[in-house]
């Protein structure tokens, strides 16, 4: 019998549907060193955000086929070590969604009405009235960063409490908004006009600190913020020190950049802040849930059948996966890539297939392609399941086309995404075997394979220009591996691509924008 290893709290249930097909032993609370030692005789392990799946215990896991996270987030999870060594990773991407957005409007009633305080003073022994007076939500003005899954039920029960939605996503179509009864705006119209703030989007090294001490001076001095995302979204300190000084109405926290949360000034701030250990997934119902959820997905994989929610490795027969998974890669590094450069709202994505590939089953192509460009938008959130689904929600429509003759490769992969802007596109390849080649952007040729952090410039082609950006890396510190530049015309408009060690320090993209020639630059992260 395959033997699993649970080594976080899980549902009962869950652990009883795994009994069924497996050994299932239960050990929380292990040091890293204990489950580095015990994970060679398990084939499955399952955990929610309390145990640290490293490239070390990935390493020492030499017969895992499985990790199933109960609940959304990987972030305790090495994906891309466990990809490397054929190990599905799953999750429970909607488990915990209705119980999120509750956790959030309890909040969000609760920092109106000041009801943990209230409570508190009554059991003290107290009678008092005056100091909890609160405020009506009635007719407010509710600001939803991220209007997904979790903040479009947040937004659909709060236009029921009578208040007015103005929302937040870059990624998301005007249409789905309206349908959602949101208008979409601005981050800074969102900022100047909500009374309440709520946050539901994921963290990224974009999103790290969106709400810091300069987007809390735009808001309201009686907005009140809610944080149920991801800890670290809010630069704490900063909220603290708006909080101490009047400067805003409140804050209600379920996630914190550090957790457990120990020492905080937010700790020591009075009815204006609420503060809750993460427990937004933490309902009966929820928990059921995920734990059903990955059980089944445990116990499918076990039984050599496909997952369902694969975060890593998708759902395929494993003849056709071997022979596709070279292009999956191809197709999810080049969707990655363009989602990047359109940089937010895209309304359409074109795959042109050409050669070999034109004649292989294009589905998984296009769901890889799919899952990459909406990846910088939905992270973990995306997979090889729900990627098409997502798309069509977000009113991404999909063009596929097909052309067999060989061009310079046997096969390749061109990505045009339209957006209400602009259009972009990116062509890839297959050099070899497996090794992935970039061969094209908006149509300027270039050869570079992806490589983790990129830096992408639109310049005219003139003397000195090369020189300057690499002399401005250079004055940052920033180490450069690679450089191609790619052009049309002499003397005309082309494009630079390095492949640079580091991610770029903040300051430098602005700095190299304003270099006399560049048209455009672009941090790209693959
Ligand atoms: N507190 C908890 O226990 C708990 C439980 C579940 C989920 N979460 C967190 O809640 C958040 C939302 O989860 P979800 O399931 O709704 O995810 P989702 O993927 O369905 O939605 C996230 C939304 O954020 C948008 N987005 C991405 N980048 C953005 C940006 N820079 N600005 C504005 N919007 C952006 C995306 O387009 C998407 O619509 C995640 O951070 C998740 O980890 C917390
Ligand atoms: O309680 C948990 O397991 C974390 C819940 C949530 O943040 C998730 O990522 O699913």
């Amino acid at each position: 019998m395959p033997k699993v290893l649970v080594s976080d709290p899980i549902e009962q249930v869950g652990l009883d549907l795994l009994a069924q097909v497996a050994q299932v032993d239960v050990q929380t609370n292990l040091s890293p060193a204990e489950l580095v030692a015990i994970i060679p005789g398990y084939d499955a392990l399952m955990i929610r955000s309390g145990t640290r799946v490293t490239a070390e215990v990935i390493a020492a896991a030499n017969q895992l086929k499985i990790i199933g996270r109960a609940g959304v987030g990987v972030d305790n999870v090495d994906v891309p070590a466990a990809t490397r060594k054929g190990i599905v990773v799953v999750n429970s991407p909607e488990g915990n969604t209705i119980a999120a957005a509750e956790h959030t409007l309890a909040m969000m009633l609760s920092l109106a009405r000041h009801i943990p305080d209230a409570n508190v003073s009554l059991k003290s022994g107290a009678w008092e009235r005056k100091p909890f007076t609160g405020v009506e939500v009635y007719k407010k003005a509710l600001g939803v960063i991220g209007l997904g899954k979790i903040g479009s039920h947040v937004a659909t029960v709060a236009r029921a409490l009578g208040m007015r939605i103005l929302a937040y996503d870059p990624y998301l179509s005007i249409e789905r908004a309206e349908q959602l009864g949101c208008r979409l705006v601005e981050l800074d119209v969102l900022f100047s006009e909500s009374d309440f703030i709520t946050l539901h989007l994921p963290k990224t090294p974009e999103t790290q600190h969106l709400i810091n001490a300069a987007a809390l001076a735009k808001m309201k001095p009686t907005c009140r913020i809610i944080n149920c995302a991801r800890g670290g979204i809010i630069d704490e300190a900063a909220l603290a020190a708006a909080l101490k000084a009047g400067k805003l109405g409140g804050a209600a926290l379920d996630v914190f950049e550090t957790e457990p949360l120990r020492e905080s000034p937010l700790k020591d701030l009075g009815l204006e802040t609420i503060l809750t250990p993460h427990l937004g997934a933490s309902t009966e119902e929820a928990q059921a849930n995920v734990a059903i959820d990955v059980a089944e997905q445990i116990r499918d994989v076990l039984l050599g059948l496909p997952a369902r929610s694969a975060v890593n490795i998708p759902g395929l027969r494993p003849d056709v996966l071997e022979k596709l998974t070279p292009y999956m890669q191809l197709a999810e590094t080049l969707g990655n890539l363009v989602g990047q450069l359109a940089g937010g709202r895209v309304e359409s994505l074109e795959v042109r297939l050409q050669g070999e590939l034109a004649t292989n089953d294009s589905q998984p192509i296009v769901i890889a392609a799919l899952k990459g460009l909406l990846s910088p938008a939905l992270r973990e959130r995306v997979n090889y399941v729900n990627a098409g689904l997502e798309a069509k929600e977000r009113g991404i429509r999909v063009v596929e086309t097909r052309d067999s003759d060989e061009r310079d490769y046997t096969g390749s992969l061109q990505l045009i995404a339209k957006g209400p802007l602009e259009t972009r596109s990116v062509t890839g390849a297959l050099l070899g075997a497996d090794e992935l080649r970039i061969t094209s952007i908006d149509d300027f040729p270039i050869n570079v394979p992806p490589t983790r952090y990129m830096l992408l410039t639109v310049h005219r082609d003139m003397p000195g220009i090369i020189g300057k950006i690499g002399s401005l890396l250079g004055s940052f510190n920033v180490n450069i591996a690679s450089m191609q530049v790619g052009r049309k015309l002499v003397r005309g408009d082309a494009v630079m691509v390095l492949s640079i060690d580091d991610p770029l320090p903040e300051g430098l993209l602005t700095e190299i924008t304003k270099v006399s020639g560049i048209r455009d630059a672009y941090i790209v992260n693959l």
